[in-house]
C-alpha cells in the first residue's frame, strides 16, 4: 500500500467536477451503490438482509441523496427502510422518489432499527449537528440497544477539513466515502468507525495535491533501518540522549530505553541521571554532561530535564552542535524564551510538542484547525514540528512539505512517560541521517504499534515501561507488514 493522502473539500469538489459526471447524477449513482453494499455486507455479517431494519436521516443536501438512492436499492433487495427527514420540504427530490418506488417509506420516528445511516449533512455540512437531528439520533439508539450508525462520507458534525468534532455530532460505527478519504477520516478517527472508500471513479489523480498525508505500515516497515553487512556500531548512528535528572530518573530510563530499542547504533546518554541509565540498561555509553559525551549523529534534549540554569547550559551545547537535534517537553519550554537559540542552528531541529507546549512555543493556542498551526509553527520555528496527539501531525519547514498523519489507533499510549519513549525512538531514528520529518513519522508509528501490542486485546491500562518493552515487537510487526 502506498502513502495515503487525504485532500480538502475544495480539492475533492474539483475532483469530482473534473469528471464532468456530476450534473447527470453518475457520481450519486455510484456512491450509492457503494453504499448500499456496505451497508448489506454489514447486515450480512450479522445474520441476513431480509427483512432486517435500515432507517435512514436524511438532511437537505446531496448527502441525503447519497442514503436515499440507497435506501431504494436495499429496499429492493427485501431490507424495510425507513426514511426520517430532517427538512421534509428540503430532501433530495430525485433520491425520495426512488425511495418510494422500491417500497421504502417515509416515518415520523423510527421503531426498533438494525441498522441506522446517517445521511444528514456530509463535505456541504458546517458545525455541529442541528438539535432536531441530534435528538433523532439519541432516540434511536435508546429504542435499539446495539444498533450500527453508518455515517454517510463522514459523521454529521465532524468539519471534513479539520476533524473537529462539534457537540453535537454523530458517532459512527462504520462510515462509507466516495472516491478519497477526507482529512477529517484521519482526524477524527475514533468519531468515523471503520472507513471504507468506495470508487467512484474519480480518476488516479484525485488526491495528488492533498497536503495531509500518512505513510503505509509497508513503507513504514520497509524503511526501517537494519544493519547491514560491513556495518558496525558507529556507522549505523549514534544518539546522545539528554533527558531526566538525578532525582527524577525516570524520563532518562524511559527515554535512553526505547533509543536502545530503535536501532542497533549506539545510544549515549548525557546528564545527571547516568548512574541510574547505566544500571538499567547496560549498553548505554555514560557522561555527566553532553559536552563530554563524545561523537553523536543525532542529540535528544528535554524529557524531564527542567528549567533551571543547568537544563538551559545543556541546551545551548546540544543546539550548538551540527547534529539533527529533536528538542522536547522542558526543552521546548526553554526554547520558547530563547528562541535565538533556534536561529543559530547549523542542522535540522525538530521539536516534539503537545497542545500546552505547542501553545508556550507559538504564543497563541492551538486553535481548531491543527493542520494550519503545525504547518505555520514550521515556517515560524524553522524547525520540523511533531504535534503530539490521537492524531500526531508532523510538519517540515521547507513550502510545500506535506503535513504526515499517524492515526494512533488507541488512546492506550495517553500514559505518563509516552513522550518520553517517542522522544527515544526518533531520536534513535534522526541518528541514523533518515530526515527529520520521516523520522518522526515512522517513530510515532511504532510507538503508538507499541502501546496498542501492550495493552493488547481487549485493551488494559498500561504505563509507558511496557510500552518501550513491546516497540521490539512493534518494528517487528511493522517489517513483516513488509515482507
Ligand atoms: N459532489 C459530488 O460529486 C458527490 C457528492 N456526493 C455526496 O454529496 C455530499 C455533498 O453534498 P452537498 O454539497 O449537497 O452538501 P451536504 O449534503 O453535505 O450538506 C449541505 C446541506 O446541509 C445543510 N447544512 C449545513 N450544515 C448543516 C448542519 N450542521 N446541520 C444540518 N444541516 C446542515 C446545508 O444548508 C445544505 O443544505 C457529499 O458529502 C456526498 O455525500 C456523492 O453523491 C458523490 C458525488
Ligand atoms: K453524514
Amino acid at each position: 500500500m502506498d502513502v495515503m493522502r487525504y485532500p480538502t473539500v475544495a480539492q475533492i469538489r474539483t475532483a469530482e467536477q473534473d469528471t464532468g459526471l456530476l450534473d447527470d447524477g453518475v457520481l450519486m449513482g455510484r456512491a450509492a451503490r457503494g453504499l448500499a453494499v456496505a451497508i448489506l455486507a454489514a447486515l450480512r455479517a450479522d445474520g441476513g438482509t431480509y427483512g432486517r431494519r435500515v432507517g435512514l436521516v436524511i438532511g437537505s443536501g446531496d448527502n441525503g441523496g447519497d442514503a436515499l438512492y440507497a435506501g431504494a436499492i436495499l429496499a429492493r433487495r427485501g431490507v424495510d427502510v425507513s426514511a426520517l427527514l430532517v427538512q421534509p420540504e428540503r430532501a433530495h427530490r430525485g433520491g425520495l422518489a426512488a425511495l418510494r418506488g422500491a417500497g421504502g417509506r417515509t416515518v415520523d420516528r423510527f421503531g426498533v432499527l438494525d441498522i441506522l445511516v446517517d445521511g444528514v449533512v456530509g463535505i456541504g455540512g458546517s458545525g455541529p449537528l442541528h438539535a432536531d437531528a441530534a435528538a433523532v439520533f439519541a432516540g434511536a439508539a435508546r429504542n435499539s440497544p446495539g444498533l450500527t450508525v453508518v455515517a454517510v462520507d463522514l459523521p454529521s458534525g465532524v468539519d471534513a477539513d479539520t476533524g473537529v468534532v462539534n457537540d453535537p455530532a454523530v458517532r459512527a460505527d462504520l462510515t462509507v466515502t466516495f472516491g478519497v478519504p477526507r482529512r477529517a477520516h484521519v482526524l477524527a478517527a475514533p468519531q468515523c468507525g471503520r472507513v471504507i472508500v468506495v470508487d467512484i471513479g474519480l480518476g488516479p489523480g484525485a488526491d495528488r495535491d492533498a497536503v495531509l498525508q500518512s505513510l503505509s505500515d509497508l513503507e513504514v516497515g520497509a524503511a526501517w533501518p537494519v544493519p547491514g553487512p560491513a556495518d558496525d556500531k558507529y556507522r549505523q548512528g549514534v544518539v546522545g540522549i539528554v533527558a531526566g535528572s538525578a532525582a527524577y530518573p525516570g524520563a532518562a530510563l524511559l527515554c535512553t530505553g526505547a533509543a536502545v530499542r530503535a536501532t542497533s547504533g549506539m545510544t549515549r546518554y548525557a546528564g545527571p541521571a547516568a548512574t541510574a541509565v547505566v544500571n538499567r540498561h547496560p549498553e548505554v555509553v555514560i557522561a555527566d554532561e553532553p559536552a563530554a559525551a563524545g561523537k553523536v549523529q543525532a542529540w535528544v534534549i528535554g524529557p524531564g530535564i527542567g528549567t533551571d540554569d543547568a537544563a538551559l547550559r545543556r541546551l545551548r551545547t546540544v543546539l550548538a552542535a551540527d547534529v539533527p537535534v529533536l528538542v522536547d517537553a522542558d526543552g521546548i519550554t526553554l526554547l520558547a524564551r530563547h528562541r535565538e537559540l533556534l536561529a543559530a542552528r547549523t542542522a535540522p531541529t525538530l521539536l516534539t510538542p503537545h497542545a500546552g507546549e505547542f501553545a508556550r512555543l507559538t504564543g497563541r493556542p492551538l486553535g481548531v484547525d491543527r493542520v494550519a498551526a503545525v504547518l505555520g509553527c514550521a515556517a515560524d520555528t524553522g524547525a520540523t514540528v511533531l504535534l503530539k496527539g490521537r492524531a500526531t501531525l508532523i510538519a517540515a519547514p521547507e513550502a510545500g512539505s506535506p503535513v504526515l498523519v499517524n492515526e494512533a489507533g488507541s488512546s492506550w499510549a495517553a500514559t505518563a512517560g509516552s513522550g518520553d519513549a517517542l522522544s527515544g525512538i526518533i531520536g534513535a531514528l534522526l541518528a541514523t541521517g533518515l530526515a527529520p520529518a520521516v523520522a518522526a513519522a515512522m517513530g510515532a508509528r511504532v510507538h503508538s504499534g507499541a502501546a496498542h501490542i501492550a495493552a493488547g486485546t481487549p485493551g488494559v491500562p498500561i504505563g509507558a515501561s511496557a510500552l518501550v518493552a513491546a516497540i521490539s515487537e512493534a518494528i517487528r510487526v511493522l517489517r513483516s507488514s513488509a515482507g
